[in-house]
């Protein structure tokens, strides 16, 4: 037994060396373990059993070809992965993504943070994630259909509703996940919760498609209201416009705020006055219907302006929710948004900030609300749908929109209580918060097991 503690830096060049290259999982393990290693110095358990290393090794990686056949009768082949990071608290649980910048650093940095959030919402589910360097745009209802059957055809094998229950993330929405679903039944013969984010026809939940933009702003919400401020009146920028930025802009919207940008990979726009319902019923309709681009918004509203290739941190905001993808917002963006005095910063994309840029929200002492927390209401929809399907039931959406209230106010409050001391001017250090309290419901069940 090793009672002698290693040094951050140690820890971190060892988990460098094994694994070369993979400069998103690092970082992700980097984020927890700086503030995880000071917290377990005087707690010997958790050092002496190396619960941290066992987290950052993931469980098991399946890595499979996925072969199908474009309407050209070409023959195309991806990669598929599900990484299973670890099952700790519950079966392994978290999205598919299918990206072309999809690799095995970037699901292993995901299934890492999966596993923390996880943790935080209270549920029984461990941490995993997904995907494929498949890239969906320009294809068709049927190339997409064809890839989800393939890709479904090896991932049945490890997946069931007690053991890996995957879902949506960036390119699968609720089309994929029919297409996925349908495959899955068809393979094994059985109606079963394998996978969630299912439409409410075949078991689906109320509110899955809201919870994570949603539950960002409740998590904002109990936030500033810590801070003794509120939404209403304030201005927001909001990059993305996929599932998690559409909803989050929706429900500030309906809290009193007003929103000027939205974002894609082509650029952003910015529209003076404001999104209201009317202009996000078209955005919505371009987005997750016509599959068009966020630049044809200018085109439609004539005082909005797009910007071609540019993210919206540089715009004047008292709110800043970053719903894109990781590592979009660099140093240079924090400086830009502290500059301009911003309130708040909300992640809903997962490790939308650097490292850089998480640090300079902390140190300025402004609400930075991390990934695994203020995001955490689309997996936590995902595990009461779980629920439902086992126990053959179907709650209605108010029920769910009180529960996932509920339980962003409960996930701010565990943060609350493992930040540590409030700075000087009362700031609550909310990534050191969900940290600990991620680690250490995880690491208590670790323990439990022995060295398994
Ligand atoms: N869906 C969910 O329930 C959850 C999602 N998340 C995280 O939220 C983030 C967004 O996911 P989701 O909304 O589901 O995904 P979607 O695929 O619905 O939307 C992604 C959005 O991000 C944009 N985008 C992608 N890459 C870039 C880039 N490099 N620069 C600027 N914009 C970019 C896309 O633009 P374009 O149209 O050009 O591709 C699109 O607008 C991800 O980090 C995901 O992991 C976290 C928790 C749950
Ligand atoms: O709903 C789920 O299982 C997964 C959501 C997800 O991928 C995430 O929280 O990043």
């Amino acid at each position: 037994m090793s009672d002698q503690m290693p040094s951050l830096d140690t820890f971190m060049e060892g988990l460098r060396q094994r694994n070369p290259g993979q400069d998103e999982f690092v970082q992700a393990v980097h984020d927890v373990a700086q503030d995880i290693w000071g917290w377990i110095e005087d707690k010997p358990r958790y050092h002496e059993a190396e619960i941290l290393r066992r987290i950052a090794e993931p469980d098991r990686i399946v890595s499979f070809r996925v072969c199908w056949e474009d309407d050209d009768h070409n023959i195309r082949v991806e990669r598929g992965w599900r990484v299973q990071n670890n099952n700790a608290i519950g079966p392994y649980k978290g999205g598919l993504r299918f990206d072309e910048s999809v690799n095995e650093s970037v699901l292993k940095f995901l299934a890492f943070e999966q596993t923390f959030k996880n943790s935080l919402t209270g549920l029984p589910m461990g941490g995993g994630k997904g995907g494929s360097n498949f890239n969906p745009k320009g294809k068709s209802d049927a190339e997409i259909m064809r890839f989800c059957q393939s890709f479904m055809t090896e991932l049945y094998r490890h997946i069931g509703p007690n053991t890996d229950v995957p879902a949506g993330d960036m390119g699968v929405g609720s089309r994929e996940i029919g297409y996925l679903f349908g495959q899955y039944k068809r393979l094994t013969g059985r109606w079963e919760g394998a996978l969630t984010g299912k439409a409410l026809e075949y078991g689906g939940s109320q509110m899955r498609p809201e919870a994570t933009g949603y539950g960002a702003v409740y998590f904002l919400r109990a936030a500033l209201k810590e801070a003794g401020e509120k939404i209403d009146g304030k201005t927001a920028i909001v990059s993305g416009s996929g599932n998690v930025a559409l909803h989050a802009a929706r429900k500030l919207v309906d809290c009193g705020a007003k929103v000027v940008t939205l974002s894609d990979s082509d650029g952003f726009v910015h529209d003076p006055d404001g999104f209201d319902n009317d202009k996000l019923d078209w955005i919505y309709d371009l987005k997750l219907e016509r599959r068009g681009r966020i630049s044809e918004y200018a085109d439609e509203y004539s005082r909005a302006e797009f910007h071609e290739g540019k993210a919206p941190w540089a715009v004047e905001s008292d709110l800043a929710l970053p719903c894109a993808t990781q590592n979009e917002l660099d140093e240079d963006d924090a400086k830009a948004l502290l500059d301009n005095d911003v309130l708040a910063v909300c992640e809903g994309a997962n490790m939308p900030s650097t490292t850089e840029a998480a640090d300079a929200f902390r140190e300025a002492g402004i609400i930075f609300a991390p990934a695994k927390a203020a995001n955490a209401g689309g997996v936590a929809v995902s595990g009461l749908e779980m629920s439902q399907n086992a126990e053959r039931v179907s709650w209605d959406s108010d029920t769910l929109d009180d529960k996932l209230v509920a339980l962003m106010e409960d996930i701010h409050d565990k943060c609350v209580e493992h930040a540590g001391e409030t700075g000087e001017d009362g700031a609550v250090d909310y990534a050191r918060g969900a940290n600990i309290a991620g680690f250490r419901k995880v690491a208590d069940a670790m323990l439990a097991y022995g060295v398994i």
